[in-house]
């Protein structure tokens, strides 16, 4: 997916004022292509990715997607590019804890009435077997470790097939050793035109990727380093 963001403020308004997540970024993302954005805590990665991932609206700033401006489009515009081109994955990997493996990877498949209950099994158990999870289908999330459980929700993230992949924090809770393994997978899944987008803290995962971004005092800035 190519994405364009033009002049993209955010602002959140509390009790005690406002606060500027960040200001007048402008940035233009090449499908396919695999970015870190760093940034100290509080820098506002998680907001623009919440925005990127049409999951918040900006305060001012136009967001377009493979040519469509949709920063000003409607709710259900929103949820329909969410539901078709948007992979989420998480730091705390919001499994959901009653569900195996297989049931939490069909859960994004849910609202496909295009496709059989068969058909998306497959799906589920083809994108178990991208993250080398095939025989632990079944397990329970409590059942797995760390970095299962991240895979678990990577094949979630991947099984509709999405053209953006939005990834934050994702392996803030794992070991070095797992953290390699898990950024080696999302390399090999970042593949063809699927764009990936990690926000993290840690400067290993930016060995990974081909272009890393900064979030300084507010803007967006290549980062060189
Ligand atoms: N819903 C909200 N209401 C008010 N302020 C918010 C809200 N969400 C974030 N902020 C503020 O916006 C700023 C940017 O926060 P954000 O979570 O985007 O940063 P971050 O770089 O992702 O931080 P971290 O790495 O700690 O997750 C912070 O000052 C934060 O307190």
């Amino acid at each position: 997916m190519n994405i364009n963001i033009k002049n993209l403020t955010k602002k959140y308004r509390t009790k005690e004022g406002t606060i500027d997540a960040f200001k007048n970024v402008t940035v233009d993302i090449k499908s396919g292509e695999f970015i870190t954005i760093m940034g100290k805590s509080g820098s506002g990665k998680t907001s623009l990715l919440h925005i990127i991932g049409l999951l918040d609206y900006p305060t001012i700033g136009e967001i377009t997607m493979d040519g469509n401006i949709i920063s000003n489009a409607n709710e259900s515009t929103l949820v329909n590019i969410r539901e078709q081109k948007i992979g989420f994955i998480f730091q705390n990997y919001h499994l959901l804890p009653n569900m195996t493996a297989l049931e939490n990877v069909l859960l994004p498949l849910h609202l496909k009435t295009d496709l059989s209950h068969d058909e998306k099994l497959i799906m589920a158990k083809e994108a178990l077997r991208e993250v080398s999870l095939y025989d632990r289908v079944d397990h329970l999330p409590k059942q797995l470790s760390g970095g299962e459980q991240q895979r678990v929700a990577i094949a979630r993230g991947l099984v509709k097939n999405p053209s953006l992949i939005i990834a934050d924090e994702p392996t803030g809770n794992l070991d070095e050793e797992t953290e390699i393994e898990i950024l080696n997978l999302l390399k090999k899944l970042h593949k063809d035109n699927r764009t990936l987008i990690i926000a993290t803290h840690n400067n290993l995962v930016r060995n990974f990727a081909e272009r890393n971004l900064i979030m300084n005092n507010g803007s967006l800035e290549e980062s060189n380093i």
